[in-house]
């Protein structure tokens, strides 16, 4: 670790909470309305972490033999979606094994904690706040906050200038490449936590500075160093 971290970002869905389940009752839903048939959870996780609209033209393109759907499918994919998730949000939801542990032993040691997700912000405000961990943070951005989302480094630059933290002063903790190619290119450290969606494939080889096993470990290596 280069610098000593001065502040934390933290990514929302595989890091933080396990998701999976409101993502299933959300598009199954979505894909009832369009009179399509269901998807299933091993193949919806493979396409999480992109953001929404990424989440919902890999679900029709599957379903269509690799096609990307045409505007009017998408858009009526994209509303009965955002309908069906506002009303699952948190319902099937869980926080992974040590986050509230592990958000109180950063907070312990003096750093400012912003969540950093490609979920639409209204989304992760209203499930930080039903899982309780809205007061652990001082941000809670989007997909949709900025004008572009992770891998890009847009928002995490905008989200160290608001911490008050250099990029390389500031710890991203994610589940994917999204996360470390973004902190890559924003020059932000990044350490990888292993039981999210990754498309699937191992996070040791997305080239992060560390992959420990829980966000506990994560505290401990920081007060450590
Ligand atoms: O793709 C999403 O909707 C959320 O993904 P993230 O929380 O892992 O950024
Ligand atoms: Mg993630």
């Amino acid at each position: 670790m280069p610098a000593p971290i001065q502040a934390v970002m933290l990514d929302c869905d595989g890091t933080l909470v396990d998701t999976l389940g409101d993502f299933d009752a959300a598009l199954n839903a979505m894909l009832r309305q369009m009179r399509r048939p269901r998807i299933e959870r091993e193949q919806i996780a493979r396409f999480v972490g992109r953001g929404t609209e990424h989440l919902l033209r890999c679900v029709l393109a599957l379903q269509d033999g690799g096609a990307m759907p045409d505007e009017a499918t998408f858009n009526q994919a994209w509303a009965a979606y955002l309908q069906a998730y506002e009303q699952v949000n948190g319902t099937h939801s869980r926080l992974y094994p040590g986050v509230r542990e592990g958000l109180a032993a950063l907070q312990a040691q003096g750093l400012p904690l912003a969540c950093l997700t490609n979920k639409p912000q209204a989304f992760a405000r209203e499930l930080m706040r039903r899982l309780g961990l809205a007061p652990f943070f001082r941000f809670i951005h989007g997909g949709d906050t900025f004008a572009r989302k992770k891998p890009d480094p847009l928002p995490l630059l905008e989200t160290c200038r608001l911490l008050g933290a250099p990029p390389a002063a500031t710890l991203m903790v994610g589940d994917s490449r999204n996360d470390a190619q973004a902190a890559r290119a924003a020059g932000c450290p990044v350490f990888l936590l292993p039981y999210g969606y990754n498309y699937g494939c191992p996070v040791e080889q997305e080239g992060a500075d560390a992959v420990l096993p829980d966000l506990p470990a994560i505290a401990k290596r920081l007060q450590a160093a």
